[in-house]
């Protein structure tokens, strides 16, 4: 599909990140296509998904586009959402619609450049996302030829904007000065801030933990009932 068709499916949606990694209750792509299609049940136009397996299983199993990333550490570098060629080659073999890469300007593992990992994505007829946590980066990813751009990484580098909700005012001014389609994606917890983001200018929105970690979702309701608990009977619950 053409990178156009493709941010044209996702335009004005919202698209759901199924993502679990080792160690989290759901890990496993079993988990993580059901959660692709309860998202696909709910309305959701697009799946974000990590790691070549699970991108595979959802591309598989339900009919939605699907931005496939692969988060990696490796030692020389602090890039791990698909910091190098092998990664791009991986979700390109997958079945990935577009692929998520780290954009901000930070080294990548063994000298690799944005630019030829853009170029890749596009070569082999794959859209791609720059995930970003500034604006300046989200400009040097949109004159590298990047498809669109995603707001994830903001509060994730430690220079930029470390606020507890989603970054609205970087959806804001990316909107209004890159010259492709931008996409917030961050820290949305609800329904409301979704409706935020496209009055901010937003192509799409990405939802993730609010709608796909059931244990951080738990939390919030027990740290309420905590909360709750204290204010009215002045102690907390007994253990
Ligand atoms: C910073 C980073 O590594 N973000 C990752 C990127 O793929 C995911 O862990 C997030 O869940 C995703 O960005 C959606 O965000 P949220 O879960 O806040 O709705």
């Amino acid at each position: 599909m053409e990178m156009e068709d493709i941010l044209s499916k996702v335009r004005h949606g919202l698209i759901v990140s199924c993502q679990a990694l080792p160690g989290e209750p759901l890990h496993g792509a079993d988990s993580m296509v059901k959660m692709a299609r309860a998202a696909l049940e709910g309305g959701a136009v697009a799946i974000r998904a990590n790691g070549a397996s699970d991108v595979r299983a959802i591309k598989q199993a339900i009919p939605l586009p699907v931005i496939g990333l692969i988060k990696r550490d490796y030692d020389d570098s602090d890039i791990y959402i698909t910091p190098t060629l092998l990664e791009m080659e991986e979700l390109v073999e997958a079945g990935a619609d577009i692929i998520a890469l780290d954009a901000t300007l930070r080294p990548r593992p063994a000298g690799c450049k944005l630019k030829r990992l853009i170029d890749y994505a596009h070569e082999r007829g794959v859209a791609s996302m720059a995930d970003i946590s500034t604006l300046e980066e989200a400009l040097h990813a949109a004159s590298l030829g990047v498809g669109c751009v995603s707001t994830t990484l903001s509060g994730y580098t430690p220079y930029s904007n470390q606020i507890g909700g989603p970054d609205l005012e970087l959806v804001r001014r990316a909107s209004e000065l890159v010259p492709v389609p931008v996409i917030a994606e961050g820290r949305i917890h609800d329904p409301a801030q979704v409706e935020e983001a496209f009055r901010m200018g937003a192509h799409a929105v990405v939802v993730g933990s609010a709608i796909t970690r059931p244990q951080l979702i738990t939390q919030r309701f027990a740290d309420a009932a905590r909360k709750a608990v204290k204010c009215i009977y002045g102690d907390e619950r007994p253990n």
